[in-house]
């Protein structure tokens, strides 16, 4: 099934706001990805073009192996592309940097350090020539901003997978990165601690407005978070296959948009183009 009043922008089409044409921040170009393999090589992405305007939230969604975390990967710089480029503010990407931060679905913590000491980390690395104070309040406004500052103290085995995904958030942001990149944080996570993150995440976002990408498997979580929900066809070769403009106005109510008949419309499609045009036997 497919809607015609859904706002489906192709891949390489420019979006206006407020009557200005935007300049792309995070372009994602012909990419390709080809990974050698015992059995000749292995093209996961063929390619992939998309462009991304600063402050925007996108959510990239596709089954289990398309090769989202791959792509992921190339915009981080922990993988290179075999064909094509990927460039941020004009500059191409080919390794990590403090400019992009990423939070993954098992925290990555060190299990040894406390919160404190696990962000304090990173603010270090980055910031090493700021004084002890300057850093310790770096640290300290980031537990903050997650809720945390009570249990600075802990280490994560003594931590819950929300208090250690808030840490996780609290730690990418404390470098203030330009993108911040999210591999389907939320996955482990039970659905009220989810619905929670998710929340405190969009607040974060409206305050801090940098410029998101985050793989999930959950439509409406993407419905509520996005602008723009990418959705990629299945690999071999996969391809973005279509983009969809997510129009609810901000602040974002969840209840409020759920009671919205173009939330259904724009679900409806969704699911659609997973489990019918782009059905997959593994999921
Ligand atoms: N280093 C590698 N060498 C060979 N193949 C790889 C490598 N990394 C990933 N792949 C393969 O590339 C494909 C895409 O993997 P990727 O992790 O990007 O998918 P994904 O969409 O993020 O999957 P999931 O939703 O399960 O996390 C998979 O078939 C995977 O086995």
């Amino acid at each position: 099934m497919t809607n015609r009043n859904l706002k489906v922008v192709e891949t390489s089409k420019q979006p206006k706001k407020l009557g200005l044409t935007r300049q792309p921040y995070l372009s994602i170009d012909k990419v390709s990805k080809v990974y050698p393999t015992s059995r000749g090589p292995f093209t996961v992405l063929k390619d992939v073009n998309l462009t991304i305007y600063e402050g925007e939230f996108i959510c990239l969604i596709g089954h289990s192996g398309c090769g989202k975390s791959t792509l992921l990967n190339m915009v981080s710089g922990f993988a290179t592309p075999t064909d094509g480029e990927v460039r941020l503010g004009g500059q191409r990407i080919t390794k990590p940097g403090p400019d992009r931060m990423v939070v993954f679905q098992s925290y990555a913590l060190l299990p040894w350090l406390t919160a404190y000491d696990n962000i304090y980390l990173a603010v270090d690395a980055v910031y090493g020539n700021k004084l002890k104070a300057e850093k310790d309040a770096i640290v300290r406004e980031h537990l903050a901003l997650v809720g945390l500052l009570d249990a600075a103290e802990k280490k994560p085995p003594q931590m819950s997978g929300g208090m250690r995904q808030r840490v996780s958030i609290a730690r990418a942001l404390s470098i203030r990165p330009q993108v911040l990149i999210l591999d389907e944080p939320f996955g482990a996570l039970d659905a009220i601690t989810k619905e929670e993150l998710q929340e405190e995440l969009l607040k974060i976002w409206n305050d801090h407005r940098c410029t998101v990408l985050m793989i999930t498997h959950d439509i409406d979580e993407a419905l509520f978070l996005a602008d723009r929900l990418v959705m990629m066809t299945n690999g071999p070769a996969a391809q973005i296959g279509e983009v969809l403009e997510i129009p609810f106005s901000r602040p974002r109510d969840r209840a409020r948009i759920m009671e919205d008949p173009q939330y259904y419309k724009l679900r409806n499609h969704a699911l659609d183009f997973l489990f019918h045009r782009f059905a997959h036997n593994d999921d």
